[in-house]
């Protein structure tokens, strides 16, 4: 009887694995640097702690995002609907993908959040300030990484891929996910919420938290290079591993999530992984996730650096713009491995 390798795609199963938590306070940069590039290549994907960005600047738009979710829908859809920037809601894109979820995706430049925060907020200035402080923090927590990164790969000039992050051009973007809880009605953010509301049947929550398979945001890899994502201590994240099971990610506040984009892996044709994952929304808890998509400016080229590449590791991908490569992104559905068609002959 001949056994397939890998379960087809439908039947992928859990399993609960060791991934990379790094502590950026580690003083050993060397060290550090490795750790990082190791995450990188294996999981493309690692969590990061003592990162140095305050519980102010986090809490502030985290208030921001919660304001905004709990309005009625009809105040929300003044923000909507996506073009792809703008207020969201069940719907991902352009192509017909689904998620129980609703969102806010903006443009990370200061001016395009002064445009939308009076769509989004009755205090639109505290909403830009929150934001812009939030995006700078992670924006800087990207260029690190990314620095640290180019060392560990011995480039001589480690900005090689975080200044096409830090250009004022950069086409990044920050998003907010909100994952409403299982049981209408009650969507608390409170982390200890779960099973106390006395007007519900605890067991019913036990049952519906197993059995249900309900998808927040759909399997995917994102086309930027990094992506720097905090979310609530809800649950529900799931990244999948090089061996094609999905792999829990625990959820904690204090740390930050890593993952290697699709611009990344072509970057350093290859080496580096960009991730799979998916968000799934089958708590009791509503789940809110902060993204912030590290991209380069559209016009960049998006080209191996010359220390990936040899006689024996030739050029896996063409080289193309970001521009094209966002353009074909939105052209296609969340699930489509969009990196394939940019192979080589
Ligand atoms: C279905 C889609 C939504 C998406 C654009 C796309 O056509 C394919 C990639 C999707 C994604 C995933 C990562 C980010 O959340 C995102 C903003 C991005 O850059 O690519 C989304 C896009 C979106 O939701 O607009
Ligand atoms: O909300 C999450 O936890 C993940 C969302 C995600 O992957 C995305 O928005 O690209
Ligand atoms: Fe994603």
């Amino acid at each position: 009887m001949v056994v397939p390798s890998q379960a087809p795609l439908r039947m992928k199963k859990t399993r609960a694995v060791g991934i990379p938590v790094i502590d950026l306070s580690l003083e050993e940069r060397p060290k550090l640097c490795q750790l990082i590039l190791k995450a990188c290549e294996e999981f493309g994907f690692f969590q990061v702690q003592n990162h140095g960005i305050s519980e102010e600047i986090i809490s502030r738009v985290e208030r921001e995002g919660q304001d905004f979710f709990s309005k009625t829908a009809c105040e929300k859809q003044r923000a909507g609907p996506p073009t792809p920037f703008g207020y969201g809601c069940k719907n991902i894109g352009f192509n017909g993908d689904k998620g129980d979820l609703e969102y806010i995706l903006l443009e990370a430049n200061p001016h395009s959040i002064s445009h939308r925060a009076n769509s989004i907020s009755q205090d639109p200035t505290k909403f830009r300030c929150a934001v812009n402080d939030y995006i700078e923090e992670v924006r800087k927590l990207a260029c690190e990484i990314l620095e640290m990164v180019a060392e560990a790969l011995w480039v001589e000039d480690k900005f090689i891929f975080s200044k096409l992050i830090r250009d004022g051009s950069s086409d990044s973007c920050f998003r907010i996910n909100h994952y409403p809880s299982l049981v209408k009605g009650d969507d608390n953010d409170d982390d200890d919420w779960s099973g106390r509301n006395p007007n519900i049947n605890p067991q019913l929550f036990d049952h519906q938290s197993k059995s249900s398979n309900r998808i927040g945001f759909g399997e995917h890899s994102d086309p930027q290079i990094l992506t720097i994502l905090r979310s609530n201590n809800v649950g529900g994240l799931q990244i999948l591993s090089a061996d094609a099971f999905w792999i829990p990610i625990p959820p904690d506040s204090d740390k930050f999530c890593v993952f290697v984009g699709d611009a990344f892996q072509a970057l350093t044709n290859g080496r580096l992984r960009s991730v799979r994952h998916r968000a799934m929304a089958n708590s009791t808890k509503a789940r809110m996730s902060m993204m912030y998509f590290a991209a380069p400016p559209l016009s960049a080229c998006i080209a191996p650096i010359p220390q990936v590449v040899s006689i024996e590791k030739p050029c896996i991908y063409r080289p193309f713009t970001w521009g094209e490569y966002k353009t074909t992104a939105y052209s296609l559905r969340l699930a489509d491995h969009r990196l394939d068609l940019f192979t080589n002959s």
